[in-house]
């Protein structure tokens, strides 16, 4: 579980501060997704990389699970990043000299897999992402769509208990959009993730079970009634 209070993050650039955001109190449980939208610039970004332990705020708890992420060494941190985090971001951020299976790979080695398992389970990974055909491809000879199921596999093969996703389809075209949002839904269901999505998609946003608006690094949240 999550729980934000008071979550200041300040960037300086010379004279001029900016709060990115501003006082935050959040709580996501676990297993709940929760959809975040807001204009540009609004903080959505830093809200994520606060969450996934990729940044500390400037004042304030980010807690997971009754730990301060703020307060823990950079090893600690790291630590917590490669067991228990899934990322997926708009550029995928696949290492273009490896294959589809080796970047998934990468996922597991931190975490001191053996070799033989690490194969095995990214196979595994890959092909709950419908790429059992892809594993010796580069991301280079991969679809957008394709890739960003790599980013997906990569992000869920180390069982994370976490999800977080930033502009996942923004680098794709519209009926990819939707293949790769249902695909993340179904995950969620499927392997019980808290799962935070930040999306400037308004169909995404509209059916969400809980919407979060970030505008000048202050958060509003909407719960939808359950029907
Ligand atoms: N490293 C940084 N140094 C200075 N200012 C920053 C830095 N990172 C973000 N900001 C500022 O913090 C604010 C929030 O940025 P953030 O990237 O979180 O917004 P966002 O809602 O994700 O925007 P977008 O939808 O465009 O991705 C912006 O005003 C931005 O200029």
């Amino acid at each position: 579980m999550y729980q934000l209070t008071g979550v200041t993050k300040r960037y300086q650039r010379g004279k001029e501060a900016i709060d990115a955001l501003a006082g935050v109190d959040l709580t996501i449980a676990d297993g709940d997704q929760l959809v975040v939208r807001g204009p540009t610039g609004g903080g959505k970004s830093t809200l994520l990389q606060l969450l996934g332990g990729l940044d500390r705020a400037t004042s304030g708890t980010v807690g997971l699970d009754g730990t301060d992420l703020g307060g823990l060494s950079e090893a600690a941190l790291t630590r917590v990043r490669a067991a228990t985090i899934g990322f997926v971001f708009q550029s995928f951020n696949l290492i273009p000299t490896l294959s589809a299976q080796e970047n998934v790979e990468t996922a597991l080695a931190p975490l001191g897999v053996k070799a033989t398992e690490r194969a095995r389970r990214a196979a595994e990974a890959l092909e709950s992402v419908g790429l059992a055909e892809r594993l010796t491809h580069l991301p280079g000879e991969l679809s957008g769509g394709q890739q960003q199921r790599v980013a997906i596999a990569r992000a869920l093969v180390k069982q994370p208990k976490v999800l977080l996703a930033d502009e996942p389809t923004g680098n794709l075209d519209e009926d990819t959009r939707d293949d790769i949002v249902g695909l993340l839904e179904g995950l969620w269901k499927e392997l019980g993730l808290t799962y935070v999505l930040v999306t400037h998609d308004s169909s995404i946003a509209k059916r969400a079970p809980r919407l979060a608006v970030i505008r000048k690094g202050r958060l509003k949240v909407t719960e939808r009634e359950a029907a």
